[in-house]
């Protein structure tokens, strides 16, 4: 397996009640099988996943990756795990001359119309009421029909007003979503819950900390604002936060969750229990937003996925082949990932 470490800087940090991400680092890796190369990217997030040197430890000792994934040597290093998997699946792709999405369709239970693009939304983070409006109408004006603003950061009365001024400038019909990253005892989520009730919004993105899956499940019942859990899935489990009834949707991350086909077991599992799935990046360079594009792709229903995060960066690893227009993500059609190998490892 060759590994390549890299570095980028984000051209403008994510502010987050949880701190600003400024820049990311991580691996590149590339595994050689009988018929086929693949690529899998592995940018561990402190707090998400392992950290950097963990990471790099856990990728040196892969001897067979295939070993590696199935012997449990990678389940403490999830973004180590993710490289290894999503380069395993892109070399199968590759060599069956399939595009990502439609080898995980095969192998997933998953309904099989996978599709050819996928809607994204913006990702907005904590600022101002004003640059949180402009940030807003720019997104709209570029195409995007869903938001994400982060919250959290700030007193939940000047988040409600932030909010209120985005529904006041986007109006009715854009979809608006709130991610507080876990910021929020029950009774500040409550005040929250109480001052957006009128916004409409699609949903509230982790309000309380990860372990509080009955907190959330409280919240579902007492107000309807949907309510999704993201830091919980890495944190206590999928299944269990599915079993607890404490989230309309499931954020899944395949950085944070080990890889591609974790996050399609786990909607699997959603889809029997009527919970919606999003998937998104942790600002991701190129391999790691592109297999996480193919795994949204497979996914049977269509909604606006947290995958429109190339902007952040201010360099990525080779030019992207699925840019963000109107609001959507075309998928690649070429074999595997659909980028060119070559352009990522000379
Ligand atoms: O979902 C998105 O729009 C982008 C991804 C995102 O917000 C994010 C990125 C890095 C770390 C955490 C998060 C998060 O969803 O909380
Ligand atoms: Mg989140």
């Amino acid at each position: 397996m060759r590994v390549r470490e890299f570095a980028v800087d984000l051209r403008r940090p994510l502010s987050t009640a949880k701190g600003d991400i400024d820049r990311r680092e991580g691996f590149l890796v590339a595994v050689e099988t009988a018929d086929a190369t693949g690529v899998g990217e592995a940018t561990p997030l402190p707090g998400w996943t392992e950290s950097l040197a963990e990471c790099r430890n856990a990728l040196e000792s892969v001897g067979d990756p295939e070993t590696a994934l199935t012997d449990g040597t990678l389940d403490d290093t999830p973004a180590a795990r993710h490289a290894v998997s999503l380069a395993l699946a892109d070399a199968r792709a590759r060599d069956e001359d399939r595009s990502l999405t439609s080898s995980f369709a095969l192998s997933s239970s998953l309904a099989t119309d996978s599709h050819t693009s996928v809607p994204v939304n913006s990702t907005i983070g904590d600022s101002g009421v004003e640059s949180t409006v402009e940030a807003a109408m720019d997104a709209v004006a570029a195409g995007y029909d869903c938001l994400k603003v982060k919250v959290g950061a700030r007193a939940p009365e000047d988040d409600i007003e932030r909010l209120s001024a985005v529904r006041d400038a986007v109006g009715p019909t854009v979809s608006i979503r709130a991610d507080a990253n876990g910021a929020w005892d029950r009774w500040t989520a409550d005040r929250f819950l109480d001052g957006i009730a009128s916004l409409e919004l699609e949903y509230l993105e982790q309000p309380l900390a990860a372990e509080v899956l009955d907190g959330h499940a409280a919240l579902r019942r007492l107000h309807d604002t949907p309510i999704a859990l993201d830091e919980s899935l890495a944190a206590v489990s999928p299944e269990r936060a599915i079993a607890s009834n404490a989230a309309d949707v499931l954020v899944c991350k395949p950085m944070a969750l080990g890889g591609p086909e974790r996050v399609l077991s786990v909607a699997e599992r959603a889809e029997d229990a009527g919970a919606g799935v999003v998937v998104t990046t942790t600002i991701d360079a190129v391999v790691a937003r592109l297999g996480a594009l193919h795994v949204a792709a497979t996914l049977p229903r269509i909604r606006a996925h947290g995958l429109a995060t190339a902007s952040f960066l201010d360099a990525d690893l080779a030019p992207d082949p699925a840019p963000v227009r109107d609001g959507a993500m075309t998928v690649p059609e070429g074999p595997g990932l659909g980028i060119d190998v070559a352009s990522l490892f000379d």
